[in-house]
């Protein structure tokens, strides 16, 4: 828990940013930048997923946790929409909200709807205009415009997530929208944490990719354990979370044949992104009532 994460000297802030913006808005990408994250991981996967934690960004005595909603979209089925509007639950905890907009197609229908969740759920948010670097200066002002005529953005930031301009000025303001509070990591473990994130979240990604006829939105992963060997291998402990005992039984397969491929699938995933031998070890829980809300996220940052 926090109490065990060392702290430095003087006031320190932490709380939790939610990014949102539609897929290929560059949201990994600037994700990398606020964390100079060497190890990126572009998830490919839009609208699979609840509320998680994607990184953490240190900013002067500041922690922030980004968490990243899913795409959000036009619902097409119920469920769709409870995952629509569980997210936005999410959104509206954080200590601060992003929305991220690729600049250059200006206020698009699909902005608009996210602007509509917002207003619905009145979140105050900041506008972050991406991909200046492919865009003329009064283009960039004209939608600025546009966008601030359609809401009341407490800030509008410009920046290209890729070369990174401007995306220190955000990290600045964002740090200063964190509520004082001790660390909920400490700042040596950081770059662990991160990957035991991008482990979970490589898992995630296979049983998506495997399973998500049966399974759209049931489970979530969690790294437990992280344990480096002698050798320069690493042996990782994840828990695959899921609702129900029939989902538990989807994701073990016939006599345990799903999860040994899902575990062979994600382990070669870790070993090219990490550049080494990997181990893994997977093991499935039921969870009911698996909620969004911000003492959860807390909980499963600390967790892993
Ligand atoms: N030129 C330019 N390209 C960018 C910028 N930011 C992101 N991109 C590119 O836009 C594409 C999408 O970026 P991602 O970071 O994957 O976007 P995302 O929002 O995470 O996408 P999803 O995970 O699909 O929702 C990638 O090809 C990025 O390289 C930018 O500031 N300038």
């Amino acid at each position: 828990m926090s109490e065990d994460v060392k702290q430095p000297e003087g006031p320190t802030r932490a709380g939790f940013c939610a990014i949102i913006g539609a897929p290929n808005a560059g949201k990994s990408t600037l994700v990398n930048q606020l964390t100079g994250s060497k190890v990126s991981i572009v998830s490919h996967k839009v609208q699979t997923t609840r509320a998680r934690i994607r990184a953490i960004a240190m900013e002067g005595n500041a922690q922030i946790v980004l968490v990243d909603t899913p795409g959000i979209f036009k619902p097409k089925r119920t469920l769709d929409r409870a995952m629509v509007d569980n997210a936005w639950g999410g959104a509206g905890d954080a200590d601060a909200v992003v929305l991220l907009v690729d600049g250059r197609p200006g206020l698009t229908e699909e902005a608009k709807d996210l602007i509509a969740h917002l207003a619905k759920t009145k979140t105050r948010a900041v506008l972050v205009i991406n991909k200046i670097d492919l865009m003329s200066r009064e283009r960039l002002l004209e939608v600025a415009a546009e966008f601030n005529a359609a809401y009341p953005f407490e800030q509008t930031f410009m920046v290209s997530a890729l070369n990174g301009s401007g995306t220190q000025d955000l990290l600045k303001y964002l740090a200063g929208k964190m509520p004082e509070g001790p660390w909920l990591y400490p700042e040596d473990q950081v770059a662990d944490v991160q990957l035991r994130f991008m482990a979970a979240e490589m898992t995630r990604e296979v049983i998506y990719e495997r399973l998500h006829e049966e399974l759209p939105y049931a489970s979530t992963v969690e790294t437990e354990t992280w344990e480096e060997q002698k050798n320069g291998s690493v042996k990782i402990g994840q828990v695959i979370f899921v609702q129900r005992d029939s989902q538990k039984a989807i994701v073990l397969g016939k006599g345990g044949q799903t999860i040994k491929l899902l575990g062979q699938k994600a382990r070669e995933e870790m070993e090219r992104q990490f550049g080494r031998k990997v181990h893994l070890f997977l093991f499935v829980k039921v969870r009911e009532n698996w909620a969004e809300d911000k003492e959860r996220l807390r909980n499963m940052g600390l967790d892993v």
